[in-house]
């Protein structure tokens, strides 16, 4: 591959602050590797000295696959310690490298949003305590506080209204227990690190030296932690790449901020900006309805986006009854395209606004014996056998953590009642003790009846025997757990799905010895403990890309995605279904006025597609249980009408 003007500038500029706006499919990944190849094989930089901030795990491990293979070969060796991390991934190293400063110990593990959810409960007032919806806010509002690196104390000086003050109150009495119970949550992996190197000036000058070259990626979807993390470790003279495209930022909903962009001028005026334009994945046609339809939001920064390859055909748009049609008709066609064609199904993608458009297509794939693979935003992980296994995991590391307490204490059921757990929540509240360590106390079992005493030391032991089993290799240890406790026959008296749990738990054990594996083969640890506490880590803050779906990259199938996790992906014939108001536009955005938001998700839809995109809607949906008829999406109006081809398949 020979690289265009623009990109050998973006390789090139490695003195300095450097910002890279590039457009989609203008090789800002190959741009990356390229890089780093560059700063190793020519200006002597050890892999060591390179960061790189990328936004899944995915990337970042597609990365080093690319890196490994163009590195010179006295360099091989020290691939591993090329530090690609995701911004959780890099805030959890900051944190872990200080974590007596910060009062935790070394056993501390991860709180997900099941385990947030849970303790805020604990903590709210009776009346908010089964109001789903206020457990919800309340957490969403301390993830913004976190993200604006608002501290308890802050955010209660700032709180306006009535629920404000009530919220950073809860705020503070959250982040009390999550300190006792020796846990961070997903926000605090930033925020803390935030704070560590804002507070200690040895801590952020040690970070400086480490980092000789700093990269980050999609740096459009930063959020002002993110944004303040990276201020921070590059220093106001460092030298450092950041890539983004103000067109595809599409996560304002988790606090992005584009204007993270704009504030880059005035932060470093020395920066060089750099426009990658020339995009080699579409054709000429879709590139032009994209760059039409992008044209009607406000831009940072003027760029034109321009392809050299073929014209193209027409975009198909295709008006349908309703979500069963569609179905039908687009399989159908995917059929009949591919057989003309000699096309793979992989070649195909399905993209959708929301998760819940896949299941009828999921269905009919189902029936007609059509290979698919539905890419699913971290379903593994949130399904509920998966998550009890972890908390047994996270349990054995870090017996503080009352919440994975909690969660495993009957499960399997082993009778111990409400009231029992009651009088540990109360005792443990009194003596300031956490609930395992309440259970073993002499005088606390004093106070139980005697069946009670024995189930709760019956548990005792099973704990015991566990954690003494956690030196093992960590698969090791998942399997003692499964057998100890009974989990299989357990979850076969409780579950119709039996087969289905059995293959979760075969994907667990899988994917955590393959991770050991490749620990052990890239790190010099060897205690299998600390790689557990490590795995144990990763697995709470992976994002969507750990691949689950037991099929390799090479199994062929149309691939079905939200629009979201398509991102920086690419496809030779593109769907994008549901193009309705409603869902694209979702009513959320249109009522809060986001539209450009959702206008950039359609850009980014778009811009998958390499040959041809298709675009479908419906005249009908069904409801929450009745039909309503429902209009086409207002940015079907917006692509220039000579370039589209309407099939109309409503039987008039
Ligand atoms: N100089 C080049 N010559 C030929 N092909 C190239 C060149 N640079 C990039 N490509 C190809 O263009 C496609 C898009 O590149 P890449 O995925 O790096 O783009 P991107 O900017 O990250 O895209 P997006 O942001 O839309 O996800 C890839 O197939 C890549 O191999």
């Amino acid at each position: 591959m020979s690289l265009n003007k623009q990109q050998i500038e973006a390789i090139r500029t490695i003195q300095g602050p450097c910002l890279i706006l590039a457009g989609a499919g203008s090789g800002k990944t190959t741009v990356i590797i390229e890089k780093i190849i560059r700063l190793i094989n020519y200006y002597g930089y050890h892999p060591n000295e390179i960061f790189a901030v990328t936004f899944t795990n995915k990337a970042a491990q597609e990365m080093k696959n690319r890196i490994k293979k163009k590195i010179f070969i006295n360099y091989k060796n020290n691939l591993n310690k090329l530090n690609i991390f995701t911004f959780h991934s890099l805030g959890m190293k900051i944190i872990s490298k200080s974590l007596n400063i910060l009062g935790y110990n070394k056993n501390y593990t991860l709180f997900d949003y099941h385990d947030q959810i849970r303790l805020i409960k604990n903590i709210v007032s009776k009346e908010f305590r089964h109001n789903n919806d206020i457990l919800k806010k309340i957490i969403k509002y301390i993830s913004f506080q976190k993200n604006k690196i608002y501290s308890p104390k802050k955010s209660k000086k700032k709180a306006s209204s009535k629920e404000e003050k009530i919220f950073s109150e809860y705020y503070q009495e959250y982040n009390n227990f999550l300190k006792k119970y020796n846990v961070f949550d997903f926000d605090d992996l930033i925020y803390v690190a935030v704070y560590l190197l804002k507070k200690c000036q040895k801590i952020k000058e040690k970070w400086q030296n480490c980092i000789k070259y700093l990269l980050v990626d999609e740096y459009q979807d930063t959020n002002y932690s993110q944004y303040k993390l990276i201020k921070l470790l590059s220093g106001n003279n460092s030298n450092f790449t950041l890539v983004g495209d103000d067109d595809q930022s599409i996560y304002s909903w988790r606090g992005a901020n584009v204007e993270n962009l704009l504030f880059l001028k005035n932060d470093y005026p020395k920066l060089q900006v750099i426009k990658m334009e020339r995009n080699y994945r579409s054709s000429k046609r879709i590139l032009k309805v994209a760059n039409i339809l992008i044209s009607n939001n406000q831009h940072i920064f003027k760029k034109k986006l321009f392809s050299t390859l073929e014209d193209g055909i027409k975009i198909k748009i295709l008006k349908l009854k309703n979500e069963y049609d569609e179905s039908e008709t687009i399989i159908s066609k995917i059929l009949l395209h591919k057989l003309k064609n000699n096309l793979k199904y992989k070649d195909y993608v399905i993209l959708y606004r929301k998760n819940q458009q896949s299941k009828i297509f999921e269905k009919n794939l189902f029936q007609k014996q059509i290979p698919y693979v539905i890419h699913e935003n971290n379903s593994f992980f949130n399904k509920p056998d998966i998550r009890n296994l972890i908390s047994y995991l996270k349990f054995i590391i870090n017996q503080d953590d009352n919440i994975s307490f909690l969660k495993i204490i009957n499960i399997p059921s082993r009778g111990i009642g409400i009231s029992t757990i009651k009088k540990i929540i109360k005792y443990s509240k009194y003596y300031n003790k956490n609930y395992y360590f309440v259970i073993q106390d002499i005088n606390f079992q004093k106070i139980l009846r005697k069946n009670t005493r024995n189930l709760l030391n019956k548990f005792i032991k099973l704990c015991e025997n566990i954690i003494l089993f956690s030196k093992k290799n960590p698969k090791k240890i998942l399997y003692k757990i499964i057998n100890d406790i009974k989990y299989k026959e357990w979850l076969l008296k409780n579950n119709k799905n039996i087969k289905n749990n059995i293959q979760n738990i075969e994907i667990l054990l899988n994917l955590i010895d393959n991770y050991f594996n490749t620990y052990i083969k890239y790190n010099n640890i060897i205690n299998s403990y600390e790689i557990l506490i490590k795995l144990i880590n990763q697995l709470s803050i992976h994002d969507t890309n750990i691949n689950v779906s037991n099929k390799n990259n090479d199994y062929d199938a149309i691939q079905l995605m939200t629009i979201h996790a398509s991102k920086g992906l690419e496809f030779p014939i593109v769907f994008i279904i549901g193009f309705e108001e409603g869902i694209i536009p979702s009513y959320h955005n249109v009522k809060n006025k986001n539209i450009s938001e959702e206008r950039r998700l359609v850009y980014v839809a778009i811009t998958r597609a390499k040959k041809e995109l298709i675009i479908s809607f419906c005249n009908q949906r069904y409801y929450y249980g009745s039909i309503i008829d429902i209009k086409p999406s207002r940015f079907l109006f917006e692509l220039p009408k000579n370039d589209l081809l309407w099939e109309n398949y409503l039987k008039e």
